[in-house]
């Protein structure tokens, strides 16, 4: 382990990853330090999916390198597994369980010790608010409730660094808001990383400590979300107040447009609505 391993939750250098020809990952360069949220943006198609499944070992490092806490992705997939927690867009809460059933399954799993399953369970459920309702079947939550509970699965391993792809996908403004304060609680009483992917961006300006623009499989910016309205504001020399959207369109320019500036998928916003929902 280097010294940097201490403060960087997670380093990114160099990373490339490709399906065919498809270059999805294209040299990215990332840094997240320990205890933030850091939010990873970008349209669709723009690689964070792909940058993520690296990160959490599900697709293989090839090129570059990609360090948890200074342990290798490529050379020790096991040790950086158990320092993660992984909430996927795809749902993976059973409909047919209950919320307190979901969570142990998964305590399972994680090989928690017996005799501390049940508090560490419960104590999973309390973070995202669902220990009132943890003994009914998951097919009677709301869309906010089940990726909540989706949350608590993966917060029962206690993990240093948790990654939320799309947590807030399809869902209302009061459900999401709902996310992420408890996203925002649960950093705030552990000092957990929180890495998140978004194509949201009014809430990466809201919730996010820093934030990447990523596009075409690149980081375009980087920096606090009031860091870079600000450049941007100064760079345009106006005195109007940017948004990261304005910021995001800057950095992306007319590749962006020839895309159709696509920040929502709606299509795919709706399935993810109608599968928790
Ligand atoms: N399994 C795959 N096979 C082939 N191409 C893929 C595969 N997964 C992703 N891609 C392509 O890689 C690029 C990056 O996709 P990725 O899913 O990482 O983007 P994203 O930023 O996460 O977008 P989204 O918000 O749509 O998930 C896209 O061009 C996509 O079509």
């Amino acid at each position: 382990m280097t010294d940097e391993s201490f403060t960087s939750a997670l380093t990114c250098e160099g990373l490339r990853y490709s399906f065919g020809q498809t270059r999805a990952v294209d040299d990215l360069d990332l840094s997240v330090a320990s205890g933030e949220i850091f939010g990873l943006l970008g349209p669709n198609g723009a690689g964070k999916t792909t940058a993520i499944r690296c990160v959490t070992t599900l697709l293989p490092v090839r090129s570059g390198m990609v360090r948890v806490f200074g342990r290798d992705a490529a050379t020790e997939p096991m040790a950086v597994r158990r320092l993660l927690g992984y909430v996927p867009q795809q749902l993976s809460a059973d409909s047919r369980l209950t919320g307190r059933e979901n969570v142990s399954l998964f305590a399972r799993v994680f090989d928690i010790p017996r005799r501390e399953r049940a508090a560490r369970v419960t104590q999973a459920l309390e973070a995202v608010g669902l220990a009132d309702v943890a003994d009914r079947l998951a097919e009677t939550y709301s869309g906010g409730m089940v990726r909540r509970l989706e949350l608590a699965q993966a917060l029962v391993s206690a993990p240093r660094l948790l990654i939320l792809d799309e947590p807030t996908i399809g869902l209302d403004p009061i459900a999401r808001a709902g996310v992420w304060e408890h996203i925002q609680a649960v950093r705030a009483a552990t000092g957990m990383t929180v890495l998140v992917t978004t194509h949201y961006m009014d809430e990466a300006d809201q919730y996010c400590d820093r934030v990447a623009l990523m596009h075409q499989g690149r980081v375009r910016a980087i920096g606090t979300p009031g860091q870079l309205t600000e450049e941007l504001r100064a760079r345009r020399g106006d005195e109007s107040a940017p948004t990261l959207e304005d910021v995001f369109r800057d950095v992306a320019g007319s590749d962006l447009n020839e895309e159709g500036g696509a920040f929502r998928d709606v299509r795919r916003a709706r399935n993810t609505a109608s599968r928790v929902g």
